[in-house]
């Protein structure tokens, strides 16, 4: 496994990490995670020890996409914070202007062979069942567009809290692209926004605006967009006050009845995703897709 094989490797700095006395994992306050084969790190993390609360800046140009590389930071990242008892908390947020997240990477799965789209929904599944899993308290700071992938990773989140600009847009629109949003991506929308919503947004591929996603429950907050930040800061302190146990049994009670079902159905989900992927049809409509993005920018 990518991510695995990264965590083993050398590619997460270890310079920059410590063992606490109690010879747990213990991050310094600020620390970077960087693989051998980039130079300039994607995702940065800044943890505070003496808060409990770690902030993931998305620094990946132009539209913080997930492609395989980002992801296995990701995880690596993820798996780092997870480790630290002392973390409680994670906000994940973005340093790239006007976008949280574009989504996964059209070109990890666009002319590519059986086995990288293999292995890139491995990953994919990875980051989902660490950020949906997290023992943490999760908060997304959504501070742009939130499209498909981007959407999701935000879902995976406990509170959500979107930036206030009528410019931004947030959904799974899949279907938009030809391409259809497996089991586990429509089980964490449904879980957040009910049945019925979910069937329409699906099906439509809808956007919504942040207003329109407020009112769907799609998010829990709009602030204005230089509030974002601080009032996701704010609201990590209040969730941090519940007793940490009682509060963990609670989202593991809600989350793993979906979290198991994809733990049992890894690779048959694999195997799914890339014997979809790889259909001709489906490679037209991503081909197509990529053209109306270059020709909207134009
Ligand atoms: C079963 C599978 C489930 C799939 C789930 C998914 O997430 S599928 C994903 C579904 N995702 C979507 O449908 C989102 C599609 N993206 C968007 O709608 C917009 O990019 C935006 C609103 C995020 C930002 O608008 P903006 O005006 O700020 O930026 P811009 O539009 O000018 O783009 C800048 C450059 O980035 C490029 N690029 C963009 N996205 C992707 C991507 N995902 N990947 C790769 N590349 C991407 C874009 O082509 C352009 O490249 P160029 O020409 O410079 O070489």
């Amino acid at each position: 496994m990518a991510w695995r094989a990264a965590l083993r490797s050398k590619a997460v700095i270890p310079a920059l990490l410590s063992c606490s006395s109690h010879g747990r994992l213990c991050a310094s306050p600020t620390f970077i995670t960087q693989r051998n084969n980039s130079t300039s790190p994607k995702i940065k993390v800044d943890y505070d020890q003496t808060t409990g609360v770690a902030v993931m800046h998305m620094q990946s140009p132009p539209v913080n996409s997930l492609s395989l590389d980002f992801l296995t930071e990701l995880c690596i990242s993820l798996e780092k914070l997870e480790m630290d008892k002392g973390c409680r908390g994670l906000i994940i947020t973005s340093n790239q202007p006007k976008v949280f997240s574009a989504g996964l990477d059209i070109l990890e799965m666009y002319g590519k062979s059986p086995e990288h789209c293999g292995e890139f929904w491995k990953v994919v599944q990875e980051m989902w069942l660490k950020l949906y899993g997290s023992n943490m308290v999760t908060i997304a700071a959504i501070n742009g567009s939130s499209p498909a992938g981007g959407c999701l990773l935000s879902l995976t989140c406990d509170y959500r809290i979107m930036a206030d600009n009528p410019l931004y847009s947030i959904g799974l629109n899949e279907t938009q692209l030809g391409i259809v949003a497996p089991f586990w991506f429509k089980e964490t929308m449904v879980n957040t926004v009910g049945h019925r919503n979910t069937e329409v947004a699906l099906q439509l591929g809808l956007l919504y605006k942040p207003a329109e996603a407020l009112k769907i429950g799609l998010v829990d907050q709009l602030v204005p967009e230089d509030q974002v930040f601080s009032v996701a800061t704010q609201t990590m302190t209040k969730w941090l006050t519940i007793p940490e146990h009682a509060r963990q049994i609670t989202k593991s009670m809600m989350r793993n009845p979906t979290i198991d079902k994809l733990r049992t159905n890894r690779e048959a989900d694999i195997q799914n995703f890339v014997s979809f992927i790889t259909k001709e049809s489906i490679q037209k409509s991503l081909r197509m897709y990529m053209e109306m993005l270059k020709q909207r920018k134009a």
